[in-house]
């Protein structure tokens, strides 16, 4: 698989009066062309100032302090050349979002413009990122509602006609109006409830097999994961603390905070289980801890994890799984045995 966006040692701090928030620390990753990869932790474990660090839509006071983020989408390589985002210029970069890497925002849903029907905000979509004439515009914005299952008399309804899950729909045909490679969804169908999240969750995972595009996909919910991302990236304190194959973290979860996030949620299909969920909360992100963030939660924790190096490692002993990496020093390689989690 070919790497198309590859995230290294992306650092971002908020500047506040109190003192830099860390929300991002030295972060590692690569999204493979066609391929979903789901980044998962608790609410401020900073999932979202990732994303939009990497693909620079923050604003003052938050600080891209180090890192790189390469695309490498076909459209715009040549000779196995990529671009920095981070480098680039603004005429470059504006080139690059829509067309390349499109965003689905959390609460999309709500960031449709109330007075103009859908079929108006498909077209300037179409219109503004393809540069098509009007018809093919409009002829694009019905593909487009077709493509995540609206019918076209919805077209031109205005968005308060439509329920929330018709309008997350829009935003998605949205995002895909200029056949971008890369989608980054955010928490897209967290305000929804279970039935209509499942209808779009394969809604999405069709689309993306029809069209190729790699999705990387937001949520605080690892089961919902589970069933829909080829890999999973899980986030704490703004660090990664664990990557592998869905297949991996589900068989074989090996950091105690990815435990704790799989007994957290209700699985969408799986049978019925009790949750307890994860004691305590996330730490203060202006004053780090050194080693492990998780420590003051961590049931396992030994004096080995308050001086850790945080990067990941292989886990030892598991043939064919080295993609399956952790930054926790009871499991990794480097320290005793004698913790393994039981
Ligand atoms: N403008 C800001 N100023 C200071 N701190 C901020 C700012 N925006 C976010 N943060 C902090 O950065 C950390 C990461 O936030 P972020 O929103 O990226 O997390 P998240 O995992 O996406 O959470 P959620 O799921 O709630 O969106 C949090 O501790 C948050 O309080």
């Amino acid at each position: 698989m070919s790497p198309i966006l590859e995230i290294q040692d992306l650092s971002v701090a908020y500047r506040t009066p109190g003192g830099d928030v860390r929300a991002v620390e030295h972060v590692d990753l690569t999204l493979n062309a066609g391929e979903v990869v789901g980044l998962c932790g608790e609410s401020g474990s900073g999932k979202s100032t990732l994303a939009y660090g990497a693909t620079r839509l923050l604003r003052p006071p938050a600080l891209v302090t180090s890192g790189k983020v390469l695309y490498g989408g076909r459209r715009i390589t040549s000779g196995g050349h990529q671009a920095d985002l981070l480098t680039m210029n603004h005429r470059e970069l504006k080139a690059m979002r829509w067309r390349e890497i499109a965003i689905v925002f959390q609460s999309a849903m709500n960031a449709l413009n109330p007075v103009l029907r859908v079929q108006d905000q498909l077209l300037d979509a179409a219109q503004s990122h393809l540069r098509l004439p009007r018809g093919e515009a409009r002829d694009k914005a019905a593909t487009l509602l077709d493509l995540v299952g609206i019918p076209r008399d919805r077209l031109r309804a205005y968005p308060h006609e439509l329920s929330g899950g018709m309008r997350q729909r829009v935003m998605i045909a949205m995002a895909l109006a200029a056949d971008p490679e890369v989608v980054i969804m955010d928490e897209p169908t967290t305000a929804l409830d279970v039935v209509v999240q499942r209808d779009i969750l394969a809604q999405i995972v069709e689309l993306k097999e029809t069209l190729g595009f790699a999705i990387l996909f937001i949520t605080h919910d690892l089961s919902l994961l589970l069933e829909l991302a080829d890999r999973i990236a899980v986030m704490y304190a703004g660090r990664l603390l664990e990557t592998g194959t869905a297949h991996a973290i589900m068989r074989e979860p090996a950091h105690p905070y990815t435990r704790g996030l799989l007994n957290s949620f209700p699985s969408l299909h799986g049978p019925r289980r009790d949750l307890a969920g994860i004691p305590g909360s996330p730490p203060d992100l202006r004053d780090p801890l050194p080693g492990c963030p998780f420590v003051p939660r961590c049931a396992h924790a030994i004096d080995a994890c308050t001086s850790v190096d945080m990067s990941l490692a292989p886990l030892p002993g598991i043939p064919g799984m080295v993609s399956h990496l952790t930054a926790c020093p009871i499991v990794t390689p480097e320290v005793s045995q004698e913790g393994v989690l039981s």
